[in-house]
């Protein structure tokens, strides 16, 4: 099984993680909280109350974490393409795999990555959701005190389950929409490339932006309710399941809700991918 990908893939998951953490931070604030009138709204509240370093809350964990599962992402999609046509990543410029090979390596690699996420991604959006300032003498102490004690307590509280809540929605917002995110970036890729060739860094950042882009547009709704049943269990609200996160998002708050986070998800979206597949093709070239 060819590693390097793995290798290629947390690297550049973790370039792309930094840049994208603090839109990721706003944006699970605007679908999990009710006190935010927008975007900006949320920035300026983020900025006046915890400073700059409020968008970064959560982000040392993911650092190792996310991507570490950015690499199970691109290593099972490259080893799945493999199998399924017996092309290693350097031939498959000659011999462009079919746009449905690419799809099931996409589904299968984000079906995989979904339960290595699971755990980490709900500790990121418990801290990011903490909006108490940093060691503020005489302020209440945030719940958790990092990464760690956040695990723990979980752990303490609901046993190992309690980890993987949300892991349901987060299967079936990734599965999907990797596929999409794959087949996209192998589209735009082919359409301004010539046949046989490596694609340029332009189109490979264009081809990874819009990849981004296109796979969370299709993920937002999901997304939505995901970051929510991750923060029933702190909330009052609890959820009877999926569609009762649904449903009842629904009825209180109108269709608009699976949207919500849907401006900021695409641009932090086309950023972070475009840094993601750059670093990931320079690499792998790099390494012949
Ligand atoms: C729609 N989904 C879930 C994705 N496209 N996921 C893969 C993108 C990974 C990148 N680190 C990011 O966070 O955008």
């Amino acid at each position: 099984m060819p590693a390097e990908e793995f290798v290629a893939g947390w690297i550049s998951g973790a370039l792309g993680l930094v840049l994208g953490h603090p839109f990721d931070t706003v944006k699970v604030r605007l679908q999990t909280q009710t006190t935010y009138r927008g975007i900006v709204d949320c920035m300026v509240k983020t900025y006046r109350h915890e400073s700059l370093l409020g968008f970064f809350k959560g982000m040392s964990f993911p650092i190792a974490s996310i991507a570490v599962v950015n690499s199970v992402l691109f290593g099972v999609y490259s080893n799945a393409l493999l199998a399924l046509t017996a092309t290693s990543h350097q031939e498959r410029r000659a011999q462009p795999p079919s746009y449905t090979h690419v799809f099931i390596a996409g589904c299968t690699g984000g079906f995989l990555q979904a339960y290595c996420l699971a755990p980490f991604d709900l500790i990121k959006v418990r801290l990011q959701n903490q909006t108490e300032p940093r060691a503020k003498p005489g302020s209440p102490p945030p719940r958790y005190r990092g990464p760690v004690h956040c695990a723990a307590s979980i752990f303490q509280a609901e046993g190992p389950r309690g980890l993987f809540r949300g892991a349901w929605a987060l299967t079936l917002r990734d599965t999907p929409t990797l596929g999409i995110y794959f087949v996209t970036y192998e589209w735009l890729c082919r359409q301004f490339t010539p046949d046989g060739q490596t694609p340029s860094s332009g189109t490979v950042l264009v081809a990874g932006g819009f990849a981004g882009i296109t796979s969370w547009v299709a993920a937002t709704p999901l997304d939505v309710i995901k970051s929510r049943m991750q923060m029933a269990g702190l909330k009052q609200r609890a959820y009877g399941g999926l569609l009762d996160c649904m449903v009842s998002s629904a009825r209180q708050e109108g269709l608009g809700v699976f949207f919500r986070g849907l401006t900021i998800n695409s641009a932090r979206a086309f950023p972070v991918n475009a840094v993601t597949f750059l670093s990931y093709e320079h690499l792998l070239l790099s390494w012949g």
